[in-house]
């Protein structure tokens, strides 16, 4: 019987199981991988991240390919075993996995590149644990109507490609968004393609605090649900309200997500505008899996 060695980790609660695999020998199965998320019959958590060199994987050939060639890929999987083209919290909590088990360094003031399906994405040490570029974003997908089960009435969102996709909707106030059950997958008309990621946000009164803009969020994630933070999201959540505040609305943004808070930041860059995401990154737990 194969076995992993498993760490557990979390960024503001949004939580993985990471294992290396640096070879690429050791996929796992999409049901494995729903198996392990599982909370009440596995390790339980929103994803599984696999450490595989990207010369070892066909998607990370584009990954060496690029300028700052990315000798780690972060291969993603969702709670349901789908594949994911990028994870916010998960890239922070995946470069805390690859410090600490000594796969990687990443000297103070450093810059640690990433391979990930949307991209490689560069990553620094910040004061708050780490910061990741997750590069240009696009509004993607026009204004469907989504509607969350217990929300009165179904509202405009806004779609933001983030290299994966997402909906953000704007809800009318605090108990609004308490009383959301995102236990079920939010209803999108018309149906975006490839699913979408759907963050509920509400602005706070006053929005922006010293320059920078302040918003609480609620996500369902495409694959697995209700999560406590989805770090893409919250870049997503930010671009959009700063989108619909329209002129002199801040280029930096402050989200606080069921399990902390995270920072968003636009800044220009030769290729166009970057979002910037910072937050913690936690190692949790080890173990050890018996796959059947
Ligand atoms: N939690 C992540 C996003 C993970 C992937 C997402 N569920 C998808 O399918 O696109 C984040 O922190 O960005």
């Amino acid at each position: 019987m194969a076995t992993i060695h498993f760490t557990k980790g979390q960024g503001t609660g949004n939580d993985f199981v990471l294992y290396s695999d640096p070879e690429g020998r050791q996929p796992l199965t999409a049901t494995q991988i729903a198996e392990i998320c599982d909370r009440h019959f596995g390790v339980g958590a929103d994803g599984v991240i696999r450490a595989v060199r990207s010369a070892h994987l066909p998607e990370g050939e584009a990954a060496l390919a690029e300028d700052d060639g990315a000798t780690w890929f972060m291969d993603y999987y969702n709670a349901d075993g789908s594949p994911a083209e990028m994870c916010g919290n998960g890239i922070r909590v995946y470069v805390r996995y690859l410090l600490e088990s000594g796969l990687a360094e990443l000297p103070e003031g450093g810059t640690i590149a990433i391979g990930t399906r949307s991209g490689v994405r560069d990553v620094q040490r910040s004061t708050n644990g780490f910061q990741v570029d997750l590069g240009r974003w696009r509004l993607d997908g026009g204004e469907p109507l989504v509607r969350a089960k217990e929300l009165a009435v179904a509202r405009p969102g806004l779609g933001i490609d983030m290299g994966n996709p997402h909906v953000v909707v704007a809800v009318a106030d605090d108990s609004e968004l308490d009383a959301a059950d995102l236990s079920y997958i939010p209803h999108i008309e018309p149906s975006p393609e490839h699913g979408a990621n759907v963050e509920f946000v509400v602005p706070h009164e006053p929005l922006v605090v010293d320059g920078v803009g302040r918003i609480r969020m609620r996500v369902h994630e495409r694959g697995s649900g209700e999560t406590l933070s989805c770090g893409t999201g919250a870049a997503a959540a930010a671009l959009a309200v700063r989108y619909w505040a329209g002129d002199g609305a801040p280029n930096q943004w402050r989200v606080e997500v069921p399990g902390g808070t995270v920072g968003v930041r636009m800044f220009a860059t030769e290729d166009g505008e970057h979002v910037g995401l910072s937050g913690p990154a936690a190692l949790v737990f080890t173990g050890t899996l018996d796959l059947a």
